[in-house]
């Protein structure tokens, strides 16, 4: 059939499959930067009976996602997210009265004013990486990683870090992992094409998606209960220290939830706990990188930080106004190493088609914006693949954090905890390590690679982390 009217144009496919061969299975985001010279900004394919709408426009990503948001906000529906249970967490949720009430309580934990009286503690645990990485920089990931997962266990369930011999973490990451397999848009599951196959017993060949799925609402029935359960024994013998589950205790009582309600709180506090545990992961690690790649930005946040310490102090929530360039880095971190590539697809409302800004975008489409294409695009951003935080004296300048973390009312949950966390990281290290490649005559010099993936981490490297001022350090 042809096209309709003001549908946008895109790459010609064939009947049935649609564009389903041409769609990238490597580094999507830049065959959508390609795709957008070709054929403009905004470009529409098809995969099956599936339109694609791929953004590669500032503006128009805001006119379709933040303007038009009530009909904009919907997610796509993953037989294997259902089948796992995982579609009660925020991220599948549909824009209803659940979805709602979820994010509101992800609000009591990680809201803008939350994560302000939260200061100290960003501070005491941005230096407790930076003297894990010292003692430790054999593993980096390994250490960024558990530092990552600590961090969010505190907010969620309100634990120290001993406690974690409960095995926590090792649990968060298999339930985390369980979750990218199910909802990672470029997976197709058989069942996610055709739907009848979840009528057929799993014993049957190509049907293994069934036992897949019982094993990993296992595993998703004991992320969400064994961390809540140990936070409520922990009130009860008024242990804890604030936490989503504690400040939700505090205002409503946890026993006047009901069963509806318990199982909302516990899918937020779950998504708090795991949903930022690789974009996190990946935004540090991509920072380190950074560092070892350009001492010259690193040799200058350090005289900038050192300006006002003195050194003999570490820099503080209070030092904001005072280290500029502290914050271009953190912008240019972002911009260089977006962790998300292309969002989280949108969907557009799957009972009506929209026109927007003379655009036809129809029903149940899925809306992806190309964040990494845009941060590579030159008109935006003078020599996109270098790194080079002085770009942002320019006040002028896209901030990459105003579009990172998506549109509207399914903006990430977790922005204002990374603007204060990857702030006083990024502080904290300048004031007290010095970052180099591995060895002294830079023959294992790390690259600027990042994996494949809906998250992309940094490829794994070697760096050293030597102390500057060990005084800073002993706490
Ligand atoms: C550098 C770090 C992070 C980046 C770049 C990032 C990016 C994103 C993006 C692009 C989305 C999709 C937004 C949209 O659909 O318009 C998202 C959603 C989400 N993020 Fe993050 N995120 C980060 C850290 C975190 C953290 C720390 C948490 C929680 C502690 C978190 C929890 C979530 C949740 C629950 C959603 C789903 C929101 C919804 O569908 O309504 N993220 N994030």
């Amino acid at each position: 059939g042809g096209r309709p009217p003001g549908l946008p144009p895109g790459p010609p496919g064939l009947p049935f499959l649609g564009n389903a061969l041409q769609l990238p299975s490597k580094d999507a985001y830049k065959t959508f930067t390609k795709w957008g010279k070709q054929y403009g900004p905004i470009v529409a394919v098809k995969v099956f009976s599936q339109s694609l709408i791929i953004i590669n426009s500032v503006k128009l990503a805001a006119d379709l996602l933040n303007k038009s948001s009530s009909s904009t906000s919907f997610r796509i529906t993953r037989r294997m997210v259902q089948l796992s249970g995982f579609d009660r967490s925020i991220p599948h949720l549909q824009p209803t009265t659940e979805f709602n009430k979820s994010r509101q309580y992800t609000k009591m934990a990680l809201g803008a004013i939350e994560m302000t009286q939260y200061e100290p503690e960003h501070q005491r645990r941005a230096l407790r990486l930076v003297i894990k990485l010292a003692q430790n920089p054999k593993n980096i990931y390994n250490e960024i990683g558990v530092w990552v997962a600590l961090g969010f266990e505190h907010i969620a369930y309100g634990t120290d870090d001993e406690e974690d011999a409960s095995g926590f973490v090792e649990m968060g990451r298999h339930a985390l992992a369980i979750f990218t397999a199910a909802s990672d848009p470029m997976i197709v599951w058989a069942v996610d094409v055709l739907p009848f196959l979840r009528h057929f017993p799993s014993w049957l060949p190509g049907m293994s998606f069934k036992r897949k799925a019982r094993e990993w609402k296992r595993v998703l029935r004991d992320i969400l209960n064994k961390p809540f359960h140990h936070a409520v024994r922990k009130i009860n013998a008024g242990l804890t220290s604030q936490c989503l589950i504690s400040r939700v205790a505090e205002s409503h009582s946890l026993d006047s939830l009901d069963e509806d309600d318990l199982v909302i709180l516990k899918n937020a506090a779950m998504n708090i706990y795991i949903g930022g545990f690789d974009t996190m992961t990946s935004i540090v690690a991509s920072f380190y990188l950074a560092m070892v790649l350009h001492p010259e930005a690193q040799t200058r946040g350090q005289q900038e930080v050192d300006s006002v310490t003195g050194r003999s102090r570490l820099p503080t929530f209070a030092d904001r106004p005072n280290l500029p360039y502290v914050d271009c880095i953190m912008k240019e971190v972002m911009r260089w190493a977006i962790p998300t590539p292309f969002l989280f697809p949108h969907v557009q409302d799957p009972t009506s088609d929209a026109m927007v800004d003379g655009v036809f975008v129809p029903r149940g489409s899925l809306l992806i914006v190309n964040t990494g294409g845009i941060f590579e695009d030159p008109k935006i951003y003078a020599n996109p693949l270098q790194f080079w935080p002085e770009r942002f004296h320019d006040k002028n300048l896209l901030d990459p954090l105003s579009i990172a973390f998506g549109y509207a009312r399914r903006q990430c949950t977790g922005i204002h905890f990374v603007e204060k966390r990857l702030w006083i990281t990024i502080a904290t290290t300048l004031a007290t390590l010095n970052i180099c490649p591995p060895t002294e005559n830079n023959s294992r010099m790390p690259k600027a690679e990042w994996t494949d993936g809906p998250v992309r981490l940094p490829l794994t490297y070697d760096a050293k982390f030597n102390v500057r001022t060990p005084a800073l350090l002993e706490t």
